[in-house]
């Protein structure tokens, strides 16, 4: 088994940085999300790097969807990351875990007339996705006596390769304005007293394992800020959104490295700017690949159980982990507590949820299994938690996060109280 450096195996137990994960199921509890503080910050480190060394004028905005703790705000607040922010909650988030209102761009293609005044009162860019939100905001701008820096989001028409539900930049997504609409809209931009159209956004989807669609994305941006340049924008941001996927199959799947990105979008980038003899910051929304991996679920088996194959009952379902049900995606699985013992058969790794689509890993050679061993679910980190749901009235897990020798919770795990704490009874029940 491949696994990536900061975890390990000894004595035949899986480890997460400097922590047993079998002793870390233990001491907290499963399900349980643990989490390797280090690890962000080696990955923010690597991504901004591979950027910035080939680009200084570079700003990159955590996508906050990915991993809404405030523990990991904090952490990548602390490294210098922006935000993308969707919600008032990720708005609220981000500004909580210390990230200035400038470092933020409000997303979003259904924005609420709330959404819109948030972003006017805290001085939060906006990425427009339509027309009718820029006449929106313009209205809740003027109404506050403020001016609103935006940029307008482009539908590149670009097909990724990745899973469809996933494909943000195809014609037909519900995102952006279609690059033949888009000029009109800056128009109007310019032409209304309160939004300032200083910016270009774009992203064409997640999990993407080539960089070639990047570049093409890189060429569109490119061509919507000559024809701003000609009606009189210069545009001082370019911002290029995430995508980019990790390899969940590390055995079989090659997946661009950071520096492989940079190196494919950036000297298109460079190109173009030099020619149009602009230098607009470069901005890049990662999510996946910043938190995905820095992550482990550990959940423990219930039962064993053969009929026409062997399911291993475990207590965490698509309630904390939706992606394999969601999108048919691969997680890697391991017996934490047999890290090192010779695979004995398949197994199907199946949560408590009452639906046949409860499977968190299909299939899987694995060591014998029995009630109490635990099993680590890798690469958690993006889309995990941040999924999860109570579905079934199951309280949410708790999540730790880990630092050198220290281990903390992050969040506790919710309670039944939590689950009927905001129910209200309706005045004519008894
Ligand atoms: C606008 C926007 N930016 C950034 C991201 C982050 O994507 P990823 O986690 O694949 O890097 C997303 C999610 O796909 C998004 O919708
Ligand atoms: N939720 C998706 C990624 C989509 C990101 C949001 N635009 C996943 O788990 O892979």
């Amino acid at each position: 088994m491949i696994l990536p450096s900061h975890l390990s195996v000894r004595n035949g137990r899986l480890r997460i940085g400097e922590h047993d994960t079998v002793d870390l199921a233990d001491r907290f509890g499963t399900p349980l999300y643990v989490t390797d503080e280090e690890r962000i910050q080696d990955n923010f480190r690597r991504l901004s790097g591979a950027l910035t060394a080939r680009y200084p004028k570079v700003r990159v905005l955590y996508a906050a969807k990915a991993n809404g703790n405030l523990a990991v705000f904090r952490t990548l607040a602390s490294m210098g990351a922006g935000a993308d922010v969707f919600s008032a909650g990720e708005v609220a988030l981000a500004l909580a875990a210390g990230m200035p209102p400038a470092s933020l761009l409000f997303n979003g293609s259904s924005k609420t007339p709330a959404d819109l005044a948030l972003a006017v009162e805290k001085g939060i860019r906006v990425s427009v996705d339509s027309p009718d939100e820029l006449r929106q905001l313009d209205a809740a701008a003027g109404e506050a006596g403020k001016t609103v820096d935006i940029a307008f989001r482009v539908n590149p028409a670009i097909d990724v390769p990745t899973h469809p539900k996933i494909a943000t930049g195809l014609a037909t997504s519900k995102f952006g304005i279609p690059a033949g609409q888009i000029l009109h809209a800056y128009r109007e931009a310019l032409s209304l007293e309160h939004t300032n159209p200083i910016g270009i956004h774009c992203h064409i989807g997640s999990q993407i394992l080539a960089v070639e669609p990047f570049a093409h994305e890189v060429r569109v941006l490119i061509d919507v800020a000559r024809d701003l340049i000609d009606i009189g924008v210069e545009p001082s941001f370019i911002d290029i959104g995430g995508g980019l996927g990790i390899p969940y199959r590390r055995e079989t799947e090659r997946a661009p490295t950071p520096e492989d990105y940079a190196e494919a979008v950036v000297p298109v980038f460079l190109r173009g700017i030099r020619e149009l003899g602009i230098e607009p910051e470069l901005w890049v929304e990662p999510g996946r690949w910043l938190v995905a991996d820095s992550t482990v679920l550990l959940t423990r088996v219930n039962s064993v159980k053969t009929a026409h194959k062997t399911f291993a009952n475990v207590d965490a379902g698509f309630n904390l982990l939706v992606r394999p049900t969601m999108y048919d995606a691969y997680h890697e699985v391991v017996a934490a507590n047999k890290a090192d013992a010779p695979a004995a058969r398949e197994y199907s790794v199946t949560g408590p949820i009452c639906e046949t689509g409860d499977i968190l890993a299909k299939d899987r050679l694995l060591p014998e299994l029995a009630a109490g061993d635990i099993i680590a679910v890798l690469d958690a980190g993006a889309y995990g938690f941040a999924m999860s749901s109570q579905y079934n009235s199951r309280p949410r897990c708790a999540e730790v996060l880990l630092a050198g020798k220290k281990a903390a919770l992050m969040r506790r795990a919710e309670t039944i109280d939590d689950l009927t704490a905001p129910m209200v009874r309706p005045s004519w029940q008894a």
